[in-house]
């Protein structure tokens, strides 16, 4: 096991920031912590790297305790965490140099690991950190992150507040570290990437809600999903949630998710009482469910 997580507690005064945590995560497996701002998952990774002791619970990564192993840890993993971490007044290079050098290594020694990565911010290598857009911070934190070859690599986080095309950008490189043998635990609130991991652990108020894979996950959803619109959402959702066989109503992009609390129903049936509420265009049509929808029904 390259993580292993039994009954983690950790509060902070009187907020019960994780409660009983446990699970472990297979050496080069990319698992994902999913949750919302405040789930507790950069309570988990502070845990995980060191930072924090836990209250209640044991947790080890790559063998060594984290309590009792902490300095053989902090050689041995990699931690970007969600908040900067580059200083901003030194520049790409000597971030990077800096990093590199409070490991007792060199960027010669490690640059095929960081290679693929580097070479999109070798440009600007001599621009300030601070001056650099939220995709290259993103590839030089995860630069110094690796400069040391860590066997296990922590990602708080890593693409809230990045634009689209580097988020993918991201996912890419991270799936080219998995192969290189790293073992990775990155975090988001972004349902979509959830998809992109091995397995996840769905998390929420402190409290895992599901682990599995992200396909068991969205197989395991026990309702049928209708893609509805019309002409007017916001009365739409009103709409919805007053018809006496609601389960679930949720915006999702330009369609609401509807699911019904009866296992077969006539769409028409739906569809007349929509228009009877005065609503025209009306679309519904069976859709698939996704980890957002997976999410919402065991939030509930
Ligand atoms: N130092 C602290 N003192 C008091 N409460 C804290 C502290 N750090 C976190 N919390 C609280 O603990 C809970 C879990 O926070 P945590 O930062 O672990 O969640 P998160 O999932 O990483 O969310 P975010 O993305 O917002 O950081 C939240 O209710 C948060 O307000």
């Amino acid at each position: 096991m390259s993580i292993q997580l039994n009954h983690i507690s950790k509060s902070y005064k009187k907020v019960k920031a994780v409660q009983n945590i446990s699970f472990t995560v297979e050496p080069g497996e990319l698992f994902g912590l999913i949750g919302p701002d405040g789930a507790g998952k950069t309570t988990i990774f502070r845990i995980l790297t060191t930072l924090l002791i836990p209250d209640n619970g044991s947790a080890s990564v790559a063998g060594f305790d984290v309590v009792k192993d902490y300095k053989a840890i902090r050689n041995a993993v990699g931690y970007m965490p969600g908040r900067f971490s580059l200083y901003q007044d030194l520049t790409v290079e000597e971030n990077l140099t800096f990093f590199a050098t409070i490991f007792g290594t060199t960027i010669e020694e490690n640059y095929d690991l960081i290679e693929d990565i580097y070479i999109q911010i070798a440009p600007f290598k001599d621009r300030r950190a601070g001056k650099l857009s939220g995709g290259m911070k993103q590839k030089l934190a995860l630069c110094c992150a690796l400069i040391h070859k860590p066997k296990v690599l922590f990602l708080d986080e890593p693409t809230t507040g990045v634009d689209p095309v580097s988020r993918k950008e991201f996912w890419e490189m991270l799936k080219r570290l998995q192969q290189k043998g790293i073992t990775i635990l990155v975090s988001t609130p972004y349902m979509d990437e959830a998809a992109l991991c091995d397995r996840i652990a769905l998390i929420q108020d402190g409290e895992i809600l599901e682990i599995d894979t992200p396909e068991a996950i969205v197989n395991k959803f026990p309702k049928t999903i209708f893609n509805v619109s019309a002409d007017n959402m916001y009365k739409l959702i009103q709409s919805l949630q007053n018809y006496e066989h609601l389960y679930s109503v949720f915006p999702f992009g330009e369609f609401v998710h509807y699911t019904d609390k009866r296992n077969f129903f006539e769409v028409a049936e739906l569809k007349s009482y929509l228009k009877k509420t005065g609503l025209t265009d009306i679309y519904i049509e069976t859709t698939q469910p996704n980890i957002e929808d997976a999410f919402m029904e065991l939030a509930k």
